[in-house]
């Protein structure tokens, strides 16, 4: 073992081992409570067969109430972890969660430059703009708006926003399921091959259509609407499934139907869990109980 200030040199990339499962990476933050950020990208990695790597941006102090802290990671230490597994293991497709600052998106987008990782280069990246817990406290410095919005957008294969994500990123307020491609148009602007607007939000719907948007064709998502408070690690999740279905070669249309059932499934196996909000359940596809 190596501390990280010895590290100066790049890893030895490892011959491919055609057994291997697709790898997926998420880059976010972790929840103590384990029921959102990476700790559930990870969850859902392995339920959809794909083997999970991680670059941690930040450490959460949460629960199902709330979340009391928030320490980053050295924007050059989250790099390192990118490169780490992309000159190793190798990345399939990607995705973000916390990014935190603007320094540290610079720094991720620079480590996937370098690997291939983004609209530019062939390994697919999916960019999840986490900018609040489902609690409403901040994950996001307000510096890092405009990093999001002209840094990492642009490189993105996939964005997807939820509603607040929206209004704190173009200012518009959707209040109907019409508003919903208007804020598929906003964010499209900033130069992301797709966008999928969630719907989640829009808490008078009997429904949840999310809308998935290449600039041209609106495809939407429908699904039940869930009568649960437990949607914890929802948003997170999706993009996981997503990302997983890309890892695994899926066009994006089919990875984020994929993904819509996946998360559906998800909400309707939710299960409560301390005081607060409890998590949607990955267990039904590895369980035979389905929790
Ligand atoms: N009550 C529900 N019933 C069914 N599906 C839901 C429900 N709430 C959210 N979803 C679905 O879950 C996915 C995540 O949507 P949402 O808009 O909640 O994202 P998010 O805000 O990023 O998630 P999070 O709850 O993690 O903050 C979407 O496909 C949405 O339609
Ligand atoms: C580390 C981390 N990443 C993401 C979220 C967003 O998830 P949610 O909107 O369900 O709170 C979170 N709460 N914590």
């Amino acid at each position: 073992m190596r501390w990280m200030h010895e590290i100066s040199a790049g890893h030895e990339a490892r011959p491919a081992n055609d057994t291997a499962p697709p790898t997926a990476l998420t880059i976010a933050g972790s929840d103590s409570g384990g029921s959102a950020g990476m700790h559930a990208d990870l969850r859902t990695f392995f339920a959809c067969g794909v083997h999970g790597t991680t670059a941690v941006t930040a450490v959460t102090v949460q629960n199902t109430v709330g979340v009391t802290g928030l320490v980053e990671i050295p924007p050059e230490t989250v790099a390192a972890q990118v490169d780490a597994v992309a000159s190793d293991i190798g990345v399939d497709a990607a995705k973000t969660g916390v990014l935190a600052s603007a320094a540290t998106i610079e720094a991720v987008l620079d480590a996937c430059d370098k690997h291939g990782i983004g609209r530019e280069g062939r390994t697919p990246f999916v960019v999840d703009p986490v900018a609040a817990s489902r609690s409403g406290e901040p994950l996001l410095r307000p510096d890092a708006l405009d990093a999001l919005r002209y840094k990492a957008f642009p490189r993105a294969t996939l964005v997807t926003p939820n509603l607040d994500e929206v209004r704190l990123l173009t200012g518009i307020d959707a209040h109907t399921r019409a508003d919903l491609l208007d804020a598929a148009k906003a964010i499209f602007d900033f130069g992301p091959q797709w966008v999928l607007v969630k719907s989640g939000h829009l808490a008078n719907d009997p429904e949840c259509v999310d809308v998935l948007f290449d600039g041209n064709e609106a495809i939407p998502l429908p699904g039940p609407r869930y009568a649960t408070v437990h949607t914890h690690g929802a948003g997170d999740v999706f993009a996981s499934a997503i990302t997983a279905a890309l890892a695994k070669g899926a066009s994006m249309p089919d990875a984020v139907r994929s993904g819509k059932r996946f998360v559906t499934r998800s909400v309707s196996h939710a299960y409560p869990l301390g005081a607060g909000v409890g998590p949607v359940s990955t267990f039904w596809r590895v369980s035979p109980r389905s929790f």
